[in-house]
């Protein structure tokens, strides 16, 4: 007889963070700046507080019933998002955004890839944040092919 086939399921986990930024790139001049990112741009920034959802998929462990152990995930999003990111200046405290803009595209794109190298290969699926309630990026880790 067949064996019973695996069942496959998303498991998700929310984290929220509190962080200020400023909209600025250094591939504009100021007025550029000003006229692109206007109140976002202001010099001494402004403040949001991030809610991030993180979805893992993979197989359902017959033994375990878990996808990934909760606690683990939580441990996991404790180091690539909390740590770096909570109560902190993204521009100014954070290395990465030192030179990417830090636009909620961006803070996806930082929490994907410092995620991904925590997470057992191929199992991370999503990472989905609220910049507010109404400002929300979703990224799945796409890429498109370099043009070089
Ligand atoms: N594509 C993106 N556009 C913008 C981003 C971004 O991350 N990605 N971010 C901002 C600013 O950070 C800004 O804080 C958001 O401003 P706004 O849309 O005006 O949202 P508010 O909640 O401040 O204003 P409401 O009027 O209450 O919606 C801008 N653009
Ligand atoms: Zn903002």
């Amino acid at each position: 007889m067949a064996p019973p086939a695996a069942r496959l399921a998303r498991v998700s986990r929310t984290v929220s963070f509190s962080a200020c930024h400023r909209l600025h790139s250094k591939s504009l001049s100021d007025e550029e700046n000003l006229k692109l990112f206007g109140k976002c741009n202001n010099p001494n920034g402004h403040g949001h507080n991030y809610k991030v959802i993180v979805t893992v998929h993979g197989e359902i462990d017959p033994v375990s019933g878990m996808v990934i152990n909760l606690t683990d995930l939580k441990e996991y999003m404790q180091e690539a998002i909390m740590e770096p990111l909570d109560h902190k200046n993204l521009d100014k405290d954070v290395p990465y955004f030192a030179e990417v803009v830090s636009t909620t595209e961006n803070v996806a794109v930082f929490i994907w890839e410092n995620l991904k190298k925590l997470l057992p290969m191929g199992t991370l699926y999503k990472v989905k944040v609220y910049e507010t309630d109404q400002n929300i990026v979703v990224y799945k880790g796409e890429e498109t092919v370099s043009q070089k």
